[in-house]
C-alpha cells in the first residue's frame, strides 16, 4: 500500500496506488522573483487534474519545472515515485512525463505521420547501422512505427490526414496533432497547456470527449492548464488553483467554485469576462 499524502486529491480509485507525480515543497526563483512557491501537489495514476489560476500566476511554470525546461530553487519532483532531480529534458519524457505547449509547436513542413513519428523515436530501437544501410531491422522497425502512428491518429479521426503538411493543417488539427505527439512518447503523465485556447464550442466538447477517452484507452494521468472553465470543471477530478505562485485552493469542481478566495482571486474575474462576450 502506497501511503497518499494529506495534502492529496487523487481520485478514490488511484487510492493506494502509485501516485503518478508528486511534487514537495517545489519552487523557483528568477533573480529576485519567486514564480512558484511551496507547491505541493499529488496526482493519482489515471486522475485528470486541473491547474487554474490568473495570468502569470505560474502555471506554465510549473509545467517547465514538471518537464525539466526550469531545474526548481527548491523540491522535489517525484514521477512515478522517482525523484527527477537532475533529469535533462529528454530524460524526464523518457521517464514518462509528456507535453503539450500554449503555442504549437509542431514540424510544419514534415508530414502530420512524421510529426507523430518523432514522438514515437523515443522507442525505436535498432542499431545506427541497420538505419545507414536500410537493413531489415530498420524495415520492420519503420512498418512497426507507421502502424502506431496511425493507430494513434486514429484517435482523433486524423488517419486520412498522415501525408498531409502538419502546417497546413487547420488550427484545431494542430492542436489535436501536438496531443498525438505527445501522447507518441509513451507517457504515463500528460500536461495540456491551455488545449483548448482558440477552440470554439463546438471542438471544446469534442476536446473534453478526447481527453476522458484518452485516460480511458491508455490509463494515463492528464494534467492541463486551462482557462476555459466548462472545460476544467467538466471534466477534471482535481484541481489545484494557483495565485502569485502559490496554490490557494485544492479540491474538487464543486469545491473550487464554491471557495471564496478562488472566487476573489479569480472565477469572479472570469465570470466578468464571459459575460462581457
Ligand atoms: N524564464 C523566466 N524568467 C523570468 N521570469 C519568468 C520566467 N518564466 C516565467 N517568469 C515569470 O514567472 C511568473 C509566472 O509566469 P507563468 O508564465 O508561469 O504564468 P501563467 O500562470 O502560466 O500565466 P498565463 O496564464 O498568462 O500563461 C510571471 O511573473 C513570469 O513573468
Amino acid at each position: 500500500m502506497v501511503p497518499v499524502p494529506s495534502h492529496s486529491i487523487v481520485p478514490e480509485r488511484d487510492l493506494g496506488k502509485m501516485p503518478v507525480l508528486e511534487c514537495q515543497h517545489l519552487g523557483i526563483d528568477f533573480g529576485g522573483l519567486t514564480a512558484v512557491n511551496e507547491f505541493n501537489l499529488t496526482v493519482g495514476q489515471t486522475e485528470i487534474a486541473g491547474l487554474i489560476g490568473p495570468n502569470g500566476a505560474g502555471k506554465t511554470t510549473v509545467f517547465n519545472l514538471l518537464t525539466k525546461v526550469y531545474q526548481p530553487t527548491r523540491g522535489t519532483i517525484l514521477l512515478n515515485g522517482k525523484d527527477t532531480h537532475g533529469m535533462s529534458i529528454a530524460q524526464a519524457n523518457r521517464a514518462g512525463i509528456a507535453r503539450t505547449f500554449q503555442n504549437i509547436r509542431l514540424f510544419n513542413n514534415l508530414s502530420v505521420e512524421d510529426n507523430v513519428k518523432i514522438g514515437l523515436h523515443n522507442q525505436v530501437r535498432y542499431p545506427m547501422w541497420d538505419g545507414v544501410f536500410r537493413l531489415p531491422k530498420f524495415w520492420k522497425q519503420e512498418k512497426l512505427a507507421h502502424e502506431s502512428a496511425m493507430e494513434l491518429l486514429s484517435i482523433f479521426d486524423m488517419q486520412d490526414l498522415a501525408g498531409h503538411e502538419a502546417g497546413s493543417l487547420p488550427y484545431g488539427a494542430q492542436r489535436r496533432l501536438e496531443i498525438v505527439r505527445a501522447l507518441a512518447t509513451n507517457p504515463s503523465l500528460l500536461l495540456l497547456d491551455e488545449p483548448a485556447a482558440g477552440m470554439n464550442p463546438s471542438e471544446t466538447a469534442e476536446l473534453m470527449e478526447n481527453i476522458v477517452k484518452i485516460r480511458d484507452t491508455f490509463h494515463i494521468a492528464i494534467m492541463l492548464i486551462e482557462h476555459d472553465m466548462n472545460l476544467v470543471m467538466g471534466i477534471c477530478e482535481g484541481i489545484c488553483v494557483l495565485n502569485f505562485g502559490q496554490i490557494i485552493a485544492k479540491g474538487t469542481a464543486e469545491e473550487i467554485q464554491a471557495n471564496p478566495k478562488v472566487i476573489e482571486a479569480y472565477l469572479g474575474s472570469q465570470k466578468k469576462e464571459g459575460s462581457k462576450g
